[in-house]
């Protein structure tokens, strides 16, 4: 861990009159992951649209690591329709890997969110949880340096959850790319993070940073120390 991917310097944005957030300061290292917690409504979404570049911001300023690989992936699911599933990781990689290199990760990705055997079928005919799994799987296939997730797990079932959780992880100690996930669950947070930053104010900053140094296969929700974080950020959600 040492260069920054990505580095933010007192940013701003407001929509029209309302200022949502102000004065972000914000460094991303290699292989880093990093959660932003806050309420709803505190700015994490337009953070989030702003890093992925879908959204202008007022003032500050914004560098992403030269040649940068970046993959998104939504609350929703938003594949190509048209495509296979396959053909929708197929799609993304053209510009960065070789046909060859290419088959043989979406082979081993499609295996390990279960649906290799669906390669042929289209985003219409998979439920809720496999179109998300797709999304993942889709969103890996680039070999990302960065991975953004917003809100990933939202609509899908804790069972599911903690497997695609457990996929991720195992991808990131594979691959040692950066993730930064936005979340409105703490537990999320403590278990996958690195570092946690919990935005709060009118307009919203970084009003506290929190670092967990347990490895993230080793964690459980009722180790003390985990259990204690999440507490401190209970309190932080209370003063809110
Ligand atoms: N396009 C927009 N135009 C005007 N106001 C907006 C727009 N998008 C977001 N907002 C407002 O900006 C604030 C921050 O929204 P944002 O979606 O970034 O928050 P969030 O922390 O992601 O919320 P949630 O956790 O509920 O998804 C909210 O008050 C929201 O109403």
């Amino acid at each position: 861990m040492s260069a920054n991917l990505l580095s933010i310097k007192n940013l701003a944005k407001s929509y029209n009159a309302y200022e949502v957030l102000a004065d972000i300061n914000f460094e991303l290292k290699d292989g880093e992951i990093v959660a932003f917690i806050g309420s709803s409504g505190s700015g994490k979404t337009t953070l989030f649209n702003i890093i992925a570049g879908l959204l202008d911001r007022d003032v500050g300023e914004l560098t992403l690591k030269e040649g940068l690989r970046l993959a998104c992936v939504f609350q929703e699911p938003r594949l190509l329709p048209w495509k296979s599933v396959e053909d929708n990781l197929t799609f993304v990689q053209q510009n960065f890997l070789t046909e060859k290199e290419g088959a043989a990760l979406r082979e081993y990705l499609l295996k390990g969110v279960g649906l290799i055997d669906f390669r042929d079928s289209f985003p219409g005919e998979l439920s809720g949880g496999m179109k998300q799994r797709l999304e993942f799987a889709r969103a890996l296939s680039i070999k990302p340096d960065l991975l953004l997730l917003d809100e990933p797990f939202k609509s899908i079932d804790t069972g599911l959850k903690i497997k695609l959780r457990e996929l991720l992880l195992k991808n990131w100690q594979e691959e040692a790319y950066s993730i930064l996930l936005i979340t409105h669950d703490p537990r999320e947070a403590v278990l996958l993070a690195d570092r946690i930053c919990f935005l709060a104010g009118q307009p919203a900053g970084i009003e506290k940073e929190f670092k967990i140094r347990i490895p993230q296969g080793e964690r459980g929700l009722a180790d003390k120390g985990i259990y204690s974080i999440l507490q401190e950020i209970a309190d932080l959600y209370l003063m809110d």
